[in-house]
């Protein structure tokens, strides 16, 4: 009888011992539930959530954590690199740089005209020639026209002879031409306590939106600091465009709902702008041309809107030089709805017919403030029309 309680007593004990050891170990391979209470570690969830989604923290027991190794690993924290941002190139002499882009144009100008002025006796047909030249690039007629009887008039009063001294008198009139005392400074400096403003209008596909963003690195480079209204809601991709053109140079962009009104989007860049006080805001439009109606109203309604914070200090008006003559139809167009200060000629690069330029001034009465030169974010330049007739003629003679 004292061997069977022995035994039961030691059963007992050793059934005891073995609870007492396996238990704490189950516990441990297990998490409880949240919210057990008392001394406790909260650890972040590994995985992001999905947006909007609030997801409870993890809690584990704060005798886990002794001992054992965790079961949970922190996260290690990745500290993302700040972005490097891009420094534009200056735009001092950007024309000068760029101007073998400007070959398809120089072919006719430069080989063209030039070798025309070349001949031992400048006839009729030569001055034909010369005339259906300039018409060939653009210029348009009744520009071509002035152009060639001014330079008709001068080689006869002053005997002109080498070809060196015609090049000359033909620079000398595209410049004129191209009326060089024109103010092609762009308005971008804040006043009154408030961002300079600036609407770019124009058909979709004539390079606005890019343009946009080279006008921006155009300011930066120049030491302005920027911000981006993307009040072009029309094309979706046209804001996620504007806007990644804005990373690259640190300058931020509002935008609005894709479909939205483009005048909220545009009053609420010009508000921002103000609050962080920066110098310039540039707004892009949408330009859907089907309509005239709807475009004005649109055009006109993001104006008026802007200017609840005050006046618009320069609407730019963005043309495809590859378009000629036909955008000149649409050019006027925007010139009836918004009061275009400038224009921006983009594509010079793909068009042999640089001489829209001249044409462009001249039908519009508007100067021409910078021309687009190529694909590149910095293939914008600053216009100036001694350089661009030097580029346009080459060095062909
Ligand atoms: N070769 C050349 N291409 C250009 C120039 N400027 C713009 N582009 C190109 O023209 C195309 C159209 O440019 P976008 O800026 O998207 O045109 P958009 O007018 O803003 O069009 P929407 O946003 O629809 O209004 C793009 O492929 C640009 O890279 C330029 O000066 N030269």
């Amino acid at each position: 009888m004292e061997y069977v309680v022995a035994a039961v007593i030691l059963l007992v004990v050793l059934l005891a011992g073995g609870i007492g050891l396996v238990v704490p170990r189950m516990r441990r391979r297990e998490l409880p539930p949240a919210e057990t209470g008392g001394d406790t570690t909260t650890l972040e969830r590994p995985s992001a959530a999905e947006p909007g989604v609030q997801t409870p923290p993890l809690v584990v027991p704060a005798e886990v954590d002794e001992g054992l190794p965790p079961l949970l690993e922190r996260e290690p924290e990745v500290v993302e690199p700040e972005p490097e941002l891009d420094r534009p190139e200056p735009t001092a002499g950007r024309l000068v740089r760029l101007r073998a882009r400007l070959s398809r144009s120089q072919n006719i100008f430069g080989r063209g005209l030039l070798s025309v002025l070349s001949r031992d006796h400048l006839d009729e047909d030569a001055w034909e020639e010369i005339e259906d030249s300039l018409i060939s690039a653009d210029v348009g007629v009744e520009a071509t026209q002035v152009i060639v009887a001014r330079l008709r008039e001068r080689v006869r009063v002053l005997g002109t002879r080498t070809v060196a001294e015609v090049r000359e008198q033909l620079t000398e009139e595209l410049v004129a031409a191209l009326d060089p005392e024109m103010d092609r400074t762009l308005k971008t400096t804040p006043h009154d306590g408030r961002p300079a403003v600036m609407l770019v209008v124009g058909v979709n596909g004539a390079g606005k939106t890019t343009t946009c963003g080279k006008i921006g690195r155009v300011l930066i480079a120049d030491g302005r600091s920027v911000l981006f209204g993307a009040a072009d809601t029309f094309r979706a991709a046209a804001a996620d465009q504007i806007q990644t053109w804005g990373e690259r140079v640190g300058a931020e962009t509002v935008r609005g709902p894709e479909g939205g009104d483009p005048a909220s989007v545009a009053f609420d860049a010009v508000k921002r702008g103000i609050d962080i006080g920066v110098d310039t805001v540039v707004i892009d439009t949408a330009g859907r041309l089907q309509n005239k109606v709807g475009l004005m109203d649109e055009l006109g309604k993001v104006k008026r809107v802007v200017e609840k914070h005050g006046p618009v200090d320069e609407t730019l008006l963005v043309l495809d030089a590859t378009t000629g003559q036909n955008g000149l139809e649409q050019a006027r167009v925007f010139t009836e709805v918004v009061d275009v200060t400038g224009v921006v000629l983009t594509k010079l690069d793909g068009t042999a017919k640089g001489g829209i330029v001249i044409a462009v001034q001249r039908k519009l009465g508007i100067p021409v403030k910078l021309v687009g030169l190529g694909e590149g974010p910095d293939d914008l330049a600053p216009f100036e029309p001694a350089a661009f007739v030097e580029a346009l003629l080459g060095s062909a003679a």
